[in-house]
Order: structure tokens, then sequence, then C-alpha cells
């Protein structure tokens, strides 16, 4: 049976699966976390059973072969398992890449040489890819990017209001990120409410640690909130989203250059910025216990979204769906409340208790005379990423 891996590495984690692209059945999945800081920690399901240890990675190269060494633990070397391909996920593909394309040497090249636009991923994704190229040399790897969805983007959605010289010369516009599972989950969402996609409005809200939504019009994507690079948008774990480019100026006006400027905005904002954790769970244990830098933080987190909502509702004309996904969308009933209070008016109302439900399976939340259906299903870009690497290999 041809199976695919499929490796989604991000900044400091490698999560990956090995799945069979026909049945999308899960042969063995894992997970390497806090990567280059001090113990990484490495999970790895087999057969129905986990096995958990630390491990030392101080980039994505040393977890990858972490990754290997934990399929030899469990007894089934990646390389007797038939891999017939390796899919890997690809955050910025820039103009160069409108779909999954087999990697080749002027391929990796390019997603390094794409890095200046996706600093905390492209150079993780570049080290990943190395590293399983070299062990896994015979079979084809495919990179699928999160940028390739939102090729459908029109023109006064992706260009910014710059001198149009100045974009060209510079690759300014927007590219938009989490494509791949802003796809799987609006398609996922039109098969629970058995409607042809086609006919949808949607807008999908991926809250995780990069958190970005998505206008979808009939499946394709027309506007999302994330921009030329995984910044723009939405308050995120560490991301600050949105701010007055002017602050930008200022800060390097007023001493600081443009690393510092990169990694307050990248590394010392949103959640973490505002509140001192990364974390929605401790940000909102923090609020619990009368912290009011995190009670802020998390009205600040709800005004975004719901900021993008408003928009999003107006330019699709209305919605038929409104869907949560990843980390903080698929468990935090609390934040999937405070984006949809005292919106009735638009045809939205949740259902308390559908809301409060801890089902981990895609399932609606708004109540029955709700005019939106609004829907919290789990993202799935590994599925996405296998189910698009098979239809590559099988051309
Ligand atoms: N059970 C949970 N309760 C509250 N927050 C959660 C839970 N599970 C995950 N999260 C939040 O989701 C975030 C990570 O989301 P995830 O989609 O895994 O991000 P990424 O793939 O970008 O690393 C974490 O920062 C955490 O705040
Ligand atoms: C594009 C992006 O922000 O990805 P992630 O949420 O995995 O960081
Ligand atoms: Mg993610």
């Amino acid at each position: 049976m041809p199976t695919v891996l499929v490796v989604n590495s991000g900044s400091s984690s490698i999560k990956y699966q090995l799945i069979d692209p026909g049945s999308g059945e899960r042969l063995a999945s894992g997970l390497i976390e806090r990567i280059g800081q001090g113990t990484a920690r490495s999970s790895h399901r087999h057969d129905g059973s986990t096995s958990e240890r630390n491990v030392s990675a101080a980039d994505h190269t040393e977890a990858f072969g972490e990754i290997v060494r934990s399929f030899e633990a469990a007894g089934s070397p990646l390389l007797e398992l038939g891999v017939a391909a390796v899919g890997h996920r690809v955050v910025q593909g820039g103009a160069d890449f409108v779909g999954p394309t087999v990697i080749d040497d002027a391929v990796a090249q390019r997603i390094v040489d794409l890095s200046e636009l996706a600093p905390l991923h492209n150079p993780a994704h570049a080290q990943a890819i190395d590293a399983a190229r070299q062990l896994l040399p015979d079979v084809p790897h495919i990179a699928v990017f999160d940028t390739a969805f939102h090729q459908t983007l029109p023109a006064d959605a992706y260009t910014y209001a710059v001198d149009p010289d100045v974009a060209a010369q510079y690759g300014v516009r927007r590219y938009g990120f989490h494509g791949t599972s802003h796809q799987v989950v609006s398609q996922r969402a039109a098969d629970l409410l058995k409607r042809p996609v086609a006919e949808l409005r949607q807008i999908v809200l991926h809250l995780g640690n990069g958190a970005s939504a998505c206008a979808i019009d009939g499946g394709l994507s027309v506007d999302t909130s994330m921009g030329l690079t995984p910044l723009e948008g939405l308050v995120m774990g560490s991301r600050s989203g949105d701010i007055d480019p002017g602050a930008i100026l200022h800060l390097l006006r007023s001493g600081m250059d443009a690393d510092d400027v990169d990694a307050l905005l990248n590394q010392r904002s949103g959640l973490r910025g505002l509140s001192g954790s990364v974390d929605m769970r401790d940000v909102q244990q923090s609020a619990a216990d009368g912290d009011e830098r995190a009670a802020l933080a998390l009205r600040i987190y709800g005004r975004r979204i719901r900021h993008y909502l408003g928009a999003y509702l107006v330019e699709l004309g209305g919605a038929d769906t409104i869907v949560f996904t990843a980390g903080v969308g698929e468990n935090v009933a609390a934040v999937r409340a405070d984006v949809c209070r005292d919106l009735e008016w638009f045809g939205i109302r949740l259902d308390p208790e559908r809301n409060a439900s801890r089902a981990s399976e895609a399932r609606l939340i708004s109540a029955d005379d709700s005019r939106v259906a609004v829907l919290v299903v789990p993202t799935d870009e590994e599925a996405e990423i296998a189910r698009q690497a098979g239809e590559v290999v099988a051309r």
C-alpha cells in the first residue's frame, strides 16, 4: 500500500503523519516540540501506542533525525514502510508556486530564498526538506504551499494601496497563509451541512498559534487577513497582527533597527506581549485569577476577530457558515462565545450548550433558528497535504 509521509514544520515544532492518501487512514503520527529551546520533546504514535521522550533538537535537521529514530524505536524503520512520497507543508510560496510542486534543487533553493517573507517558517521548512530528501532520495518530495489556496484573491484584495511600481519592484502584495487549512476546513464544513461547497459563502477563523480569517465564496478564497507575510491581521500567540505602519516608522526613527522591530512584532507581541503568556490556556487562567493584563489581552484578541468577521460578512453579502478551527478555535468555547456575541441582527446565534460541548469531531454550535450555521471543524492540514501529494504522484 503506497503511503505518504507528511511533514508539517512550524517555527519550533515538526508534526508528522504517515497517511494512506486513498483511504485517509493514519498509520503513524507524531510531534517534536520545543525545537531549539533546550530539551525538545518527542511524541510518537504507532499501532495504537504512544511513546514520549526528551530529545536533543537544536534545529529542524536534528529534529528530523529524531523522527527517524522514533520510527526505528517503534520497530518499524521509515525506510521499510513503503513511503511512496513525502508531502511538506511550506508556508510561503510567493508568486512562484500556485499549486503542489515536486521539490528539486531549484525549488528547494527558492523556498530558502522566500525566507525573508516568512521568517519564522520557511527556514524551518528548508531544514526539514533537506533532511528528508537525504533520507529518502528516491521518492518524490512535494511541497504544498499555504499561499496556493489564496491564488484566487481578486486584485482589489491582494493589492496594497501603494505606488504600483515600488510594489512590483519589491514584490509587495497580499499572499495570505493557512490556505491548506482554510481549504480543507471549508470543504468539511460543506460536507457536514450536506451542501455543495460551490453554493456556500463561508468565513473560516483559523485560530492557532498563528491565526487568520478567510472569506470563501463558492469554495474560492476571496479575502484573507494575513498579507505579504504571516504577520498581518489577527492577534496571535506572539505576533501583533495589524498595527499602523506609521508605528513601525516611529520605532525605527526612535532607535530600534529592523531586526529589533521584527523580533518585537513576531515574537514579543500578541498574547505573549500583552499578557506574558503565549498559550491561550494560561492567558485564560490568569484572567480568571484577576490579572487585568490578561483580561485586556482577551478583549483585544476577540475584538480583532470581530473586526474581520464584520468586514467579511459585508464583502460576502452575508454568510452561510462561520467556521472555527485550529487550537483555539477548536477548543476554547469562551473565545467562540465572545466572537459571536450580540450578532442576532446578522442572523448569528450560538447555542450555549452546543458551544460548550467538548466533542472532538466537526459539529454545529449555532442555535436551530440561527440563519448562519456556526461550526467547529478540526483542521487537518496533514490529510489535505497527503491528498494533494498523492494526486501529484498519480499524475
Ligand atoms: N484545550 C485547549 N484549550 C485552550 N487552548 C488550547 C487548547 N488546545 C490548544 N490550545 C491553544 O491553541 C494554540 C495552538 O494551536 P495550534 O493550532 O496547535 O497552533 P500551531 O499549529 O500554529 O502551532 C495554543 O497556543 C493554545 O493556546
Ligand atoms: C502561517 C502561519 O502562521 O502558520 P502557523 O500558524 O503554523 O504559525
Ligand atoms: Mg498550525
